[in-house]
């Protein structure tokens, strides 16, 4: 498929801020369309229903990906996650720039599909940093916390496979960083298409 918009991807390790990045840039004036994606996890307090995900039984979930629905997905702590694909296609194929804030996994399976998508990596000030945010965020026991963080130093080594990479260091200052990228992408991509219009313009000439 040659799409029209362009596919943005941010991703990056466990705990270092992809959920609050991703909430804070949609809540600036964004025309960015945010790819709901689907779980198996329970709905958390103050979470709704095709607002933060689309809840879905391992059932569901499951005959999803056999009648190839998801874009990507991935078992993550022992949920699925995943994109269902009928969205992003639907909107990039009308011009729209779509965002996905996946974990690495499911990224590397986009880029599969989409080599043209603008794929974002964000990491952590530092290791230390991003252990302390794993602890306050208070969803992981103690035991958990050290694979984690040997799960995140693996994660971090795919970093070469992404376009720009964004320290997380404060929200807003990521934030403007990743609406700085998606300006120039958006820039860029409408230079190209102009140059290609006029090089066939004068072509018919
Ligand atoms: N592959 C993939 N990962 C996702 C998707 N949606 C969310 N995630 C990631 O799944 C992980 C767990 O998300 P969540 O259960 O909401 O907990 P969080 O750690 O508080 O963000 C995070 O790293 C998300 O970025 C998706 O559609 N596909
Ligand atoms: N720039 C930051 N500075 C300090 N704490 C942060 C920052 N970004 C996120 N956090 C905190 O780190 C924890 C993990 O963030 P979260 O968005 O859940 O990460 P992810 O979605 O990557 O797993 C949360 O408690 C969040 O409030």
């Amino acid at each position: 498929m040659k799409e029209k918009g362009i596919l943005f991807v941010l991703s990056g390790p466990s705990g270092v801020g992809k959920g609050t990045v991703r909430k804070a840039l949609f809540e600036q004036d964004t025309e960015l369309k945010y790819s709901i994606s689907m779980t198996t996890r329970p709905i958390r307090e103050g979470e709704q229903e095709g607002v933060d995900y689309f809840y879905r039984t391992r059932e569901q979930f499951e005959n999803m990906i056999d009648e190839n629905k998801m874009l990507e997905y991935a078992e993550y702590v022992g949920n699925y996650y995943g994109t269902p694909k009928a969205y992003v296609e639907e909107m990039l194929d009308k011009g729209h720039d779509v965002f996905l804030e996946i974990e690495v996994q499911g990224a590397m399976q986009v880029k599969q599909n989409f080599p043209h998508g603008v794929f974002i990596f964000l990491i952590p000030p530092s290791l230390e940093e991003l252990k302390n945010r794993i602890i306050d965020r208070g969803t992981e026991s103690e035991h958990l916390i050290s694979s984690r963080l040997d799960e995140a130093k693996n994660e971090i080594e795919m970093m070469e496979a992404y376009d720009y990479v964004v320290v997380n260091d404060d929200v807003d200052h990521a934030v403007r960083k990743v609406q700085s990228i998606v300006q120039s992408e958006h820039c860029k991509r409408e230079r190209i298409a102009k140059q290609y219009k006029q090089l066939l313009e004068v072509d018919e000439r």
